[in-house]
């Protein structure tokens, strides 16, 4: 558990006293005061050191964790003992895992708003937001504890008696490596699959968010997973690079941008090791005229501004059909100005800050660009300060709509990663096609329209790998998620994501005598 200074009292006692202090916590008053490590079933420091990182609270700017970044030697431990662990969870049977993980899962629904607090905390997003990245975490638990029970292969009938059967095993010790805008979620998505399947797993956040992904790990050896299971390591690129290619790590999946991704996939390709690549996008969001309005504008600002803009599949792209251009514009303007930004951690804001300075000013700067290449800034797009002193060193803007925009545009091709809505006039549906699939990327898409044939018509011609009909940002761990074209492959989520995270053996029994040439 990481504890704010003078609350370690507070970790020793009973559980059912801890949580609501622990969640209780300020913004402006957490420090990290435990190793962010954990190998072997418990938080360590390093054995070596690739060079240290600051870790900061984005509402105020402050350091909340200094820590050292794992070198060679504590990468080669984690890596050991993750194989170690290996050992006795790949023996288990299905309803074995299946057990643990649900009783992990109930730990983080019991722990959320603690959980929440310190996602929140480390990365900026509201507290709102981060109960729900939390509701969605243990649904995942509870979606693969499900089908780790069911996890079989198939018995194939064979000539003369004879058959053959598939198992479906697991890889080995996976990699799993994280972007800092879902931290503890994507630590989820990634060790739930892993783990049912049998797997053990090292797993390396980012260093913007080192945090709590450490309460995953302890909450996975108190809910019985043996020690060394899964792992955490801290650090950057460097660190990242010793996981891929170490050479027993048997699969490495990703979640980052594009250029990392060419990365990992070139270490990962020394090794012939399979890599799920989740990475960027620049999601076109289709809306159709014969929309209802209201749906269109709630669904076209969760496309945006959810994480301050920081989401993989944000619909940045908004296509508008011309005849409703005007008052779709107004209206997702009027409520854009309402967003209520400011301290995280309290209950009606919907914007906190973004998640650090250099990245602030990059989003800025897309914006300024944008008005340099003749797009008209309809609000935000500038620093907030707000009044609350303990913010002002914290990383907030406002919200920004942006029109005027033409697809050449910088600001319409490339991803901002930050809250920065783009609208682009249509007039016909095979216009539209064509411009929403002009792009490398292909991660998510959405359409607005009440004509249903037309929904799905669009639909089956985008180029993108998770398409929303009517709505847009929902991710039900049930349905698979992942990317078309530069945006990756492989899939999060879903029944499938079993098949990235185990391999097939077929056995043939011969029930005669051997038929030689010989
Ligand atoms: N498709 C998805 O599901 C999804 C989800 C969240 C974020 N993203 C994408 O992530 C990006 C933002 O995240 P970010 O800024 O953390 O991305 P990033 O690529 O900079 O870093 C991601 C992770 O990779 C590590 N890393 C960096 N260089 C490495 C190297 N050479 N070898 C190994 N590891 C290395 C980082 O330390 C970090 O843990 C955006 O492009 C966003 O769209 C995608
Ligand atoms: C909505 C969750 C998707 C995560 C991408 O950043």
């Amino acid at each position: 558990m990481l504890l704010g200074a003078g609350l370690a009292a507070l970790a020793r006692l009973p559980r059912s006293l801890r949580p609501a202090s622990l969640a209780a916590m300020s913004t402006g008053t957490f420090v990290v005061s435990q190793p962010l490590n954990y190998r072997g079933g418990a938080r360590v420091d390093p054995a070596d050191s690739s060079g240290t990182e600051k870790a900061f609270e984005p509402a105020t700017g402050r350091v909340i964790a200094t820590f050292t970044c794992s070198g060679e030697k504590e990468v080669n431990l984690a890596v050991q003992d993750a194989k170690a662990a290996f050992k006795i969870w790949s023996q288990k049977s299905g309803m074995e895992r299946c057990r643990i993980l649900l009783e992990a899962a109930r730990i983080i629904r019991e722990r959320k708003d603690e959980i929440a607090t310190m996602e929140t905390i480390n990365n900026g997003k509201s507290i709102f937001e981060a109960r729900w990245d939390i509701d969605t975490s243990w649904q995942c638990l509870e979606y693969f504890a499900g089908l780790a029970g069911s996890m079989a292969g198939e018995y194939i009938q064979l000539p003369g008696g004879s058959f053959g059967y598939t198992r479906r095993e697991p890889l080995g010790v996976c990699v799993g490596i994280g972007a800092w805008n879902y931290p503890f979620q994507i630590a989820c998505w990634k060790s739930a699959p892993a783990l049912a399947c049998g797997n053990a797993m090292v797993f390396k956040p980012s260093p913007f968010t080192p945090a709590s992904v450490l309460l995953l790990a302890e909450i996975y050896t108190e809910a019985g997973m043996p020690p060394g299971l899964f792992n955490v390591v801290q650090g950057g690129a460097a660190t990242g690079q010793l996981l891929c290619q170490h050479p027993d790590v048997a699969k490495v999946s990703f979640t980052g941008s594009v250029p990392t991704g060419m990365k990992i996939m070139e270490m990962a390709a020394k090794g012939i090791k399979p890599v799920t690549l989740e990475l960027g996008g620049k999601s076109p969001l289709i809306i159709f005229s014969d929309c209802d309005l209201e749906n269109v504008v709630k669904g076209a600002m969760m496309a945006n501004f959810l994480t301050q803009g920081e989401v993989c599949c944000n619909g940045t792209r908004v296509f508008v059909q011309r005849e409703i251009l005007d008052e779709f514009t107004r209206e997702v303007v009027k409520r854009t100005q309402k967003i209520k930004i400011g301290d995280p951690l309290l209950e009606d804001t919907r914007m906190g800050p973004l998640i650090n300075r250099p990245h602030l000013e990059r989003v800025l700067g897309f914006v300024k660009l944008a008005k340099e290449q003749g797009a008209k800034v309809l609000c935000g797009g500038d620093i907030h300060v707000p009044e609350d002193p303990k913010l002002k060193d914290g990383y907030y803007m406002r919200p920004c709509v942006l029109t005027n925009c033409r697809d050449d545009m910088t600001c319409v091709k490339e991803e901002i990663f930050g809250p920065v809505m783009s609208i682009l006039p249509f007039d016909t549906e095979a216009e539209v096609l064509e411009r929403a699939n002009d792009t490398s990327f292909g991660l998510a898409a959405g359409v607005f329209t009440r004509d249903i044939q037309r929904a799905h018509r669009v639909v089956a011609k985008l180029q993108a790998g998770m398409c929303f009909i009517n709505n847009y940002n929902v991710s039900p761990v049930e349905l698979p998620f992942g990317g078309y074209k530069k945006s990756g492959f492989g899939r999060e989520n879903g029944r499938v994501a079993i098949e990235y995270y185990s391999q097939l053996k077929t056995v043939c029994v011969e029930m005669g005598e051997v038929e030689s040439v010989f």
